[in-house]
């Protein structure tokens, strides 16, 4: 499991490991793994590599220098571009000039050119410390630094972005790397400030002692989805496995029902039952699936629904999944359809998997404003509805309504999967993981997982359609089991 604190998580786990340690040896620690992240993405040696470190005045900063000194012991040529030369981190920029690295100013005529002809670039303008958009100074050399063609690192965080939220406002710093410490940071992880921080790699500093066994935000693994997934036994049978109903699909959407009977077969449960009326079009692909064209209160016994996927504008379908004692999935126009105090007053779990422009309809904003803050969206449709709601999009996001159970973003994706019909499988798999007994947050989390990794398969660098995803499902799926034992 990957896991992200908050900033003011970070601060109170630092003090604490801070008073058990010598003075500066966090700092040191960070600055040692910072500079040996550096050596290892030079595009040449460390020696006569040109190195150019944009200096805050705060302990980011710090950081720059200690590890701009270690380099330059090793034989670079380093330059520190200092934003507030009178409050630059004293003992830091004593150790860079003893190593025989120089210093300029952010406005000097002479800084333009150093970053054009620099190697590499370390922002340390600010990390956890930073907040609002960058001041003029600091946005005037993160806009310098995207002209440059130098690999840049950022330290701890790509100045620019908020650490807690993932939010970006006005400039900031595009880096190649981000090397990170103790912890990763929610906006690492969630776009737009994802984007920004290229390759994370996190340094250990010894804060994990310190650090409450709750993050704010958490990624899956292989081995935890591996864990999750679930696994027929000897005792197994259809109905013991879960059977997914699948309320979707219509005369004018018959493939939405298709696809999500085409993830619902891959996702563990025993058996699919689909209503709707895309019956024919259901079983010509998919002759195995129960069919009736009732709705589904007189359909027979599932163990969970998946409601809506092109279903169109008739309610009754929706309202009868949701009076049901089963968990139910509500995706695309079942979204729009549901009553959300129904949705509120249900004893059993329900799901809700909205992209962007869905989830601004239910919140009553606008798209770009869950574009920039998925964060804060995903939390508050969770709340409204008191479900769990899956965001789709670039960084897939699961949230529960308890605000102490950390929100699970989704490795995995990638943009070849924002293809029609690539919603509508997901729904059909999170469902059928729904239907096998999987509570809702690592049913959709373990559905996105799987997802993401079959639209890799399928796509292997080329556009693909959500049938070739559904198809790739069950080559996700073991590529994930593989390395666990007594898998069946
Ligand atoms: N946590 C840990 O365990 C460890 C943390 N460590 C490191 O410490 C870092 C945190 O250091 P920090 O607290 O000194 O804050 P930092 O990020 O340097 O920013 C403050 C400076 O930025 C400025 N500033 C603020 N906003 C701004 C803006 N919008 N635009 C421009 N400037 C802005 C602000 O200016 P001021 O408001 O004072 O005028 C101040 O000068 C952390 O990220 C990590 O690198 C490691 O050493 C080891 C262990
Ligand atoms: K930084």
């Amino acid at each position: 499991m990957r896991s992200a604190h908050r900033v003011e998580t970070v601060r109170t786990a630092e003090r604490t490991l801070m008073a058990r340690l010598p003075e500066g040896a966090l700092m040191q620690r960070a600055a040692a793994g910072l500079a040996a992240a550096c050596a290892d993405v030079l595009p040449r040696r460390v020696y006569g590599s040109r190195v150019v470190l944009l200096t805050g005045s705060g302990d980011n900063g710090g950081d720059t220098l200690y590890a701009g000194a270690r380099l330059a012991r090793r034989g670079a040529g380093v330059t520190a571009v200092l934003l507030a030369p009178d409050r630059t981190h004293p003992d830091a920029l004593r150790a860079l000039l003893r190593a025989g690295g120089t210093t300029t100013t952010a406005h000097s005529a002479t800084t333009p050119t150093a970053l054009a002809r620099a190697d590499l670039v370390l922002d340390g303008i600010v990390g956890i410390g930073g907040r609002g958009g960058l001041r003029p100074d600091a946005a005037h050399l993160a806009d310098l630094l995207a002209d440059s063609p130098a690999t840049v690192v950022a330290v701890d965080l790509p100045s620019g972005v908020e650490p807690d939220t993932g939010e970006v406002r006005g400039a900031a710093v595009r880096a190649d790397l981000t090397v990170t410490f103790g912890t990763h940071k929610p906006g690492l992880l969630v776009d737009p400030a994802r984007e920004y921080a290229g390759s994370v790699r996190l340094i250990d500093i010894g804060l994990a002692e310190t650090l409450p066994p709750t993050p704010a935000l958490e990624s899956l693994q292989h081995a935890d989805v591996a864990a999750l997934l679930p696994r027929p036994t000897g005792e197994s049978d259809k109905y013991r496995r879960g059977v997914v109903g699948v309320a979707a699909g219509s005369t004018r959407y018959p493939g939405a029902a298709v696809l999500a009977v085409a993830g619902a077969l891959r996702g563990g449960a025993g058996a699919v039952r689909y209503v709707g009326a895309a019956t024919e079009a259901v079983l010509a692909r998919y002759p195995e699936t129960l069919v009736s064209n009732t709705g589904p209160k007189k359909a027979g016994r599932v163990q969970a629904w998946v409601a809506g996927p092109g279903a169109g504008d008739d309610p009754t379908p929706v309202a009868e999944a949701l009076a049901s004692d089963v968990p139910v999935l509500l995706d695309a126009d079942g979204l729009r359809l549901a009553d959300r105090d129904t949705v509120r007053t249900r004893e059993a779990p329900t799901l809700m998997t909205p992209h962007a422009g869905e989830a601004a309809a239910l919140l009553g904003v606008s798209r770009e404003e869950v574009e920039a803050a998925r964060l804060t969206a995903v939390r508050d449709l969770a709340r409204a509805y008191d479900a769990t709601v899956l965001l789709k999009g670039s960084t897939t996001l699961i949230a529960t309504p308890d605000p102490d159970t950390p929100v699970r973003v989704n490795p995995t994706g990638t943009p070849w999967l924002a293809t029609a019909g690539s919603g509508d499988v997901l729904s059909g798999l999170a469902g059928s993981l729904l239907a096998a007994g999987l509570p809702p947050l690592d049913a959709a989390s373990t559905a996105a997982y799987l997802h993401g990794l079959a639209g890799r398969y399928a796509a292997d660098g080329a556009p693909t359609g959500a049938h070739d995803v559904a198809e790739a499902i069950p080559a996700a799926w073991r590529d994930i089991t593989r390395t666990v034992p007594y898998h069946p």
